[in-house]
């Protein structure tokens, strides 16, 4: 095992701080990528600030304080990135942090601080993180590019699907008639929807066709289950 190796997790920012030190380029692009992740107070603490933070400091999601850093500007933070034009006071902010237990990012050195942030791919519920370690913050640049022509807009809809199909037949009240072990024939029904091309695609149109009620969505959702289950299962049916 390499000893700098990364253990690649997803965090959930909505209702936690994070704190942005530094107001140039790089911070302007952390801080947006913090938006996208449902961050919803960030504050920047930066003697300049770029025009479009500028901006977003007169929503209430930012909260800018144009000044010189000073460590209390990170105690009430839950993740903090030191993205300043000075190296060694990005070391300083991010060993600050560590030693508060803050998650912390440092922009100026892959190997400093408890986390490196990614490229990223978002298509509604999928979410693809590339990293490189720090050897080579372009080359996550351009594979993120890629994956972006792999994987379009579709797998959103292609998610929304599979949730609402996934939500429905690990309900307890769901039962599949001719099973006995009901959670293995359930998860095998599951990965054989996610490799199914045709049933998230129908379930995506009636939910856009949608007009009147929830009805039309459960019902192509059972359809779906049920198409599986003919194909997969002794029985061949599944019902609640
Ligand atoms: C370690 C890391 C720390 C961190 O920031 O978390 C880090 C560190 C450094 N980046 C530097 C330079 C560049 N970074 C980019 C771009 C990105 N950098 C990102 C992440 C990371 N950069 C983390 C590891 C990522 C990994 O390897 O997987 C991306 C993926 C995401 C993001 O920024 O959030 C984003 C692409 C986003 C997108 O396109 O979607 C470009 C290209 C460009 O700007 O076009 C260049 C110039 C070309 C080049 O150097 O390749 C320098 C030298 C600074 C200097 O010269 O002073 C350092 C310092 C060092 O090397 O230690
Ligand atoms: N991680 C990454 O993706 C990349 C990182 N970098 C690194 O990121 C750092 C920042 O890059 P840029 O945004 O382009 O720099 P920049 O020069 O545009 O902005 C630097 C910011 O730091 C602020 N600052 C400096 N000293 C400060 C202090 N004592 N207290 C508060 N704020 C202070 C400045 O006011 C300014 O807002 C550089 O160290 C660079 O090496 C550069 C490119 C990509």
């Amino acid at each position: 095992m390499q000893e700098d190796a990364l253990y690649p997790i997803m965090l959930r920012l909505a209702g936690r701080r994070c704190a942005v030190i530094g107001g140039g380029k790089v911070a302007e692009r952390k801080v947006a990528a913090l938006m996208e992740a449902g961050a919803d107070r960030i504050d920047v603490i930066a003697e300049q600030v770029t025009d479009t933070l500028a901006e977003l400091g007169h929503s209430s999601l930012v909260r800018i304080a144009q000044r010189p850093y000073e460590p209390a500007d990170i105690q009430q933070a839950w993740l903090v990135i030191a993205a300043t034009s000075d190296p060694v006071l990005n070391a300083r902010i991010v060993s600050e942090a560590d030693a508060l237990g803050i998650w912390a990012n440092s922009a100026s050195e892959g190997g400093e601080g408890s986390f490196v942030t990614p490229a990223v791919v978002r298509r509604g519920d999928l979410v693809i993180g590339v990293t490189t370690s720090g050897a080579s913050p372009s080359l996550a640049a351009r594979l993120k590019l890629e994956l972006e022509q792999q994987y379009g807009d579709e797998y959103g809809a292609r998610l929304q699907s599979l949730r609402l199909v996934r939500d429905r037949l690990l309900s307890s009240d769901y039962v599949i008639r001719s099973e006995t072990d009901q959670l293995a024939a359930k998860q095998h029904l599951l990965r054989a929807a996610a490799a199914d091309e045709t049933g998230w695609q129908e379930l995506a149109r009636v939910r856009e066709d949608l007009t009147s009620t929830d009805i039309d969505i459960a019902k192509a959702t059972d359809g779906w289950i049920d198409q599986l289950s003919k194909q997969l299962l002794l029985g061949g049916e599944a019902c609640v």
